[in-house]
């Protein structure tokens, strides 16, 4: 069976603006196996990235306001900020969006590089670490062989040119190279990649997210995607979490998802793929609600076009509708898939079959199962 590495439960996160408290993560729950590679996607603005930041210890404890982060067994949220310094690179790396901020533009490839491996890119030591580079007996040799090791296995045809260059000097998808060969220098057993071709031209792109492909199934690293493209989320993982306004509404193993979409953004997410040079989620009317006055349901129900009153009356609890599938849309009506939702969740509604399964054999909650508790 398959072991968890991540668990993330009930993740609750706000901010204070100035137009009031901002309740941007609703209750998101997702788990990550060992040696998967999952991703979570949704449209710009969705709650990605605030996400990311709460796993990667980023988001002051304040306005973390309920949940838990399982990493290993061990909840992240208590740990202090020492500790979680210290998992970050060691065991938790992450991948930034655009490496021209990402990477330190008056440093070479090469001491950034070699920073990492001597204290995780921290400049300032504590007397600690210092101990630690001394005992280490690793010299600074040492250090500039495996980081132009690193760099040839991003397929960078000249490490040691590269190693010696600022980041201004390279292009941008050697830049990407770079930013993938820090994240894994210290062989991180999670990584994090943060719309890792974003920046890059289409065929980089593919060819960056390739090579990550490769180097993650190589090293069985296991993988977050974060991403607003359900079709780069098609070629990179495994499972699919599907967000809207700070809330997953449906999660899938990634053939499922695409035989099967059942939320109605899925769907609309899913249409708009061909259309995505036009803007993210161009299938999709209307925009993300206010998060400082949300809607009290449904944060889809506004621009659902299946919506009925319910939907802005009772909020949709997720159901697990097959093996691993679930969606939380009142469509899909049956028991809830998590424990913490079941008795919030008792009242069952049948508001028909959704128009797209008419004339199928599913009936609406007819093929509901009970999950007794984890979100997949
Ligand atoms: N520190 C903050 N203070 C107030 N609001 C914030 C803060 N950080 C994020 N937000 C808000 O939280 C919401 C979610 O932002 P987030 O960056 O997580 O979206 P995203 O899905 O990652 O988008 P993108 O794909 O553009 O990176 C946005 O409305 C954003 O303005």
């Amino acid at each position: 069976m398959a072991e968890t590495l991540l668990e993330v439960r009930n993740l609750h996160v706000q901010f204070d603006t100035y137009d009031g408290v901002a309740e941007v993560i609703n209750g998101v729950d997702f788990t990550l196996n060992r040696g998967e590679t999952a991703a979570l996607v949704g449209e710009t603005g969705c709650g990605k990235s605030v996400t990311v930041k709460s796993i990667m210890g980023l988001l002051p404890a304040a306005e973390i306001t309920a949940g838990e982060i399982i990493y290993k067994g061990q909840d992240l949220l208590e740990l202090s900020d020492a500790e979680r310094h210290a998992r970050r690179g060691r065991e938790i790396s992450m991948i930034m969006q655009d490496p021209m901020t990402s990477l330190n533009p008056v440093l070479t490839v090469g001491e950034q590089m070699i920073d990492v491996l001597k204290w995780q890119g921290e400049r300032r030591l504590s007397v600690t670490d210092w101990l630690r580079d001394k005992v280490s007996r690793r010299s600074d040799a040492d250090h500039r062989e495996r980081a132009i090791e690193m760099l040839a296995d991003v397929e960078i045809s000249a490490p040691e040119r590269v190693f010696s260059s600022y980041p201004v000097e390279l292009s941008g998808g050697m830049r990407q190279r770079v930013l993938i060969a820090i994240a894994l220098l210290s062989e991180p057993n999670f990584l994090i990649a943060d719309e890792p071709g974003t920046a890059l031209d289409v065929t980089t792109e593919a060819k960056v997210l390739d090579l990550l492909d490769e180097l993650v199934e190589d090293r069985n690293t296991s993988v977050l995607y974060i991403t607003h493209d359900l079709g780069v989320a098609r070629e990179v993982s495994e499972f699919i979490n599907v967000m809207y306004a700070g809330e997953i509404i449906e999660q899938a193993p990634t053939a499922e998802l695409f035989a099967d979409p059942e939320h109605p953004y899925t769907r609309g997410l899913l249409e708009s793929i061909p259309t995505l040079s036009s803007g993210i989620g161009g299938g999709i009317e209307g925009h993300l609600p206010d998060y400082t006055d949300p809607p009290a349901a449904c944060r889809f129900a506004e621009r659902c076009p299946h919506a009925e009153s319910k939907c802005s009356e009772v909020v949709p609890y997720p159901r697990k509708t097959a093996d691993d599938h679930t969606v939380a849309c009142h469509l899909f009506d049956g028991e809830a898939a998590h424990d913490r939702h079941q008795k919030l969740a008792q009242e069952r509604v049948d508001i028909g079959s959704p128009p797209w399964r008419e004339g199928s054999e599913t009936e609406t909650g007819s093929d509901v199962v009970a999950d007794g508790g984890a979100s997949k």
